[in-house]
């Protein structure tokens, strides 16, 4: 298959700086020639240019509304390029809020797509219910249709319509969930296999439940969005929101040798790797298991 791999060097719908240098360490890491080596065919489109809007007020507690509206604006337009030129998009981040344009942008193109969400949080809630203010732990409230009458309309954000169904998104890993985002997911409908049903079912009946939930024909594109913090700080250590008790290697080679399986993958979102933060130990630790989890996604398989 082709892939045209975009970087997203942005930071800010969080505020720990750091994850604007995830694109240029992945690289440096190998992540492109890894997937080649794959057999896959991959373009690199380079980084995304992304500014700074001047006086980006807050609004209400939420931080740098412009800025993060207009990034995923370009954000969106790119991702929408590249999947309809039939490539796989991944797309190298940068925090969360850059998957509101990675998943619009992929709804241009394939609007029949359905979201899988692999993520310590569920990055829920809206600029009303947001006890931080931090962008990317809201994204999935600008894209989920039903979430429109719990959320606001922000500056920066005219361009963005919700383009999915709750029914369309299911959560894999989650162990932090904000009250509000447990109401919206519960008043929405929004499936979720949290890290106690990954435990209580096993990953293998639990993947076949997941696709079996989102797609059951079997037949929709996947937009998998890829919070590096799903996985145990063990693994993933240098990351803004660590939380305990998260998922391994080994359980993300198997999920994404699953998603890989299914020939469907369409746009791959790795984010939140943060390289300022933790030991170079950390760092080094952070960054190899994310390369090596992407290669899963792409065709590498451990019986060979
Ligand atoms: N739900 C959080 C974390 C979002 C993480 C985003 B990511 O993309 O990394 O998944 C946490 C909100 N809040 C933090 C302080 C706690 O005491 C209560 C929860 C929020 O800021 O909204
Ligand atoms: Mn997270
Ligand atoms: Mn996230
Ligand atoms: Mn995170």
């Amino acid at each position: 298959p082709s892939v045209g791999v975009v970087g997203i060097p942005f930071s800010k719908g969080q505020p720990r700086g750091g994850t604007e240098h995830g694109p240029a360490l992945l690289r440096d890491y190998g992540i492109v020639e890894r997937i080649q080596d794959l057999g896959n065919k991959v373009t690199d489109y380079g980084d995304l240019t992304l500014d700074a809007v001047e006086d980006d007020k807050p609004w209400n507690k939420v931080k740098n509304p412009r800025t993060v509206g207009q990034a995923n604006r370009k954000v969106s337009e790119c991702v929408s390029k590249i999947t309809r030129d039939r490539q796989i998009a991944l797309t190298l981040g940068g925090d969360h809020s850059i998957a509101i344009g990675s998943i619009h942008g992929h709804a241009q193109s394939c609007p029949d797509l359905v979201v899988v969400w692999i993520d310590a949080h569920a990055d829920l809630n809206t600029p009303l219910s947001s006890d931080s203010g931090n962008i990317h732990g809201m994204p999935l409230s600008f894209i989920v249709k039903e979430m429109a009458p719990y959320t606001a309309r922000l500056p920066g954000f005219e361009w963005c319509q919700p383009c999915i169904s709750a029914r369309d998104l299911i959560y894999i890993g989650l162990r932090d969930v904000d009250e509000a985002e447990r109401a919206y997911m519960t008043e929405c409908g929004i499936a979720s296999y949290s890290m106690q049903e990954v435990d209580k079912y096993g990953l293998p009946d639990m993947m076949e439940r997941v696709l079996k939930t989102v797609d059951p024909t079997g037949k929709r594109p996947i937009h998998l969005s890829f919070d590096v913090d799903a996985m145990d700080p063990e693994y993933s250590p240098s990351t803004g929101t660590p939380v305990h008790g998260g998922l391994t290697r080994r359980e993300m080679y198997y999920i994404a040798e699953e998603i890989a399986g299914t020939g469907r993958l369409s746009c791959l979102d790795v984010v939140e790797v943060n390289p300022s933060l933790g030991t170079e130990a950390d760092r080094k630790k952070t960054v190899r298991t994310t390369v090596d989890v992407v290669s899963h996604f792409f065709g590498k398989r451990r019986e060979g």
